[in-house]
């Protein structure tokens, strides 16, 4: 889906983080000014500490710039409490990690409907399930499963709740090559089929083609935004 005109659903101004451990001061962003549109799909890249997590913690309400501005929508994150950030959360983001965070003692299904009990607005388990592509191994256990399906198990607790935004870090960053090339698909299907705006970081160049976008980060800083005028689809990457 091409960028959709109109408000942008997240919009960062002049957002810098440092984070101090006693004597120590790490600038971790350094006047980040970016806008996302609704639909879109963006991939950051950057060196190792460049600012990929930083960023998209403080987009998902998980950390709170040191000076700037982050609206989603109409609302200030930036001065939202710690109660607000966590409806927040809750209601409007999908996080996916690099590693799955499945509960080992639940099936499939109940780490999926764990999140169900407690949004206001979730899909059916099933039809979560279906969209990764794991209908049938609903009653297995995480142990019974491989790491791309149990990747594919955290996207569908990710987006069992209508997210409006999916944010990925390194989501295929334990995964081989092609297991990672299937997690990205399902990605790439749910921003296409569902409309979830989705950010993803990604160490590897490469995934960039699937972007509509793609943020290159460098010491804190927007190096440069790159579109991409043909969005290929992650069968056709290679690596
Ligand atoms: N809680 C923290 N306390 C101190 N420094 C931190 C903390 N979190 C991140 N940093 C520092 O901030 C900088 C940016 O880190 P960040 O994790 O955002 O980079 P990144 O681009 O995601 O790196 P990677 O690709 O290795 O995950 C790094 O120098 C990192 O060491």
């Amino acid at each position: 889906m091409p960028p959709t005109p109109g408000a942008p659903l997240f919009r960062v101004h002049a957002v810098t983080k440092v984070y101090r451990t006693g004597e120590v001061e790490v600038h971790a962003l350094r006047g980040i000014d970016l806008d996302v549109f609704r639909g879109e799909f963006i991939v950051l890249l950057g060196a190792s500490g460049s600012g990929k997590s930083t960023l998209l913690n403080i987009l998902g309400g998980l950390d709170v710039p040191s000076a700037g501005e982050v609206y989603f929508g109409e609302q200030r994150l930036t001065d939202a409490d710690e109660t607000e950030l966590t409806r927040y959360r809750r209601e409007h983001v999908g996080f996916v990690f690099q590693f799955y965070n499945l509960i080992p003692s639940l099936t499939v299904r109940e780490n999926v409907q764990l999140v169900t009990d407690i949004v206001p607005d979730p899909m059916p388990v099933d039809e979560a399930l279906d969209l990764v592509a794991l209908g049938s191994r609903r009653d297995h256990f995480p142990s019974q499963l491989s790491g791309g399906e149990q990747q594919r198990v955290a996207i569908a607790r990710a987006i069992v709740k209508r997210p409006e935004v999916l944010l990925c870090d390194e989501p295929t960053g334990a995964l081989d090559y092609q297991t990672g090339k299937l997690v990205l698909d399902v990605i790439a299907r749910i921003n296409q089929e569902l409309g979830t705006t989705a950010i993803v970081i990604t160490h590897n160049a490469a995934i960039s083609g699937m972007a509509d976008r793609v943020v290159v980060l460098a010491d804190g800083r927007i190096q440069r935004v790159d579109v991409n005028a043909h969005k290929i689809s992650p069968a056709e990457l290679s690596w």
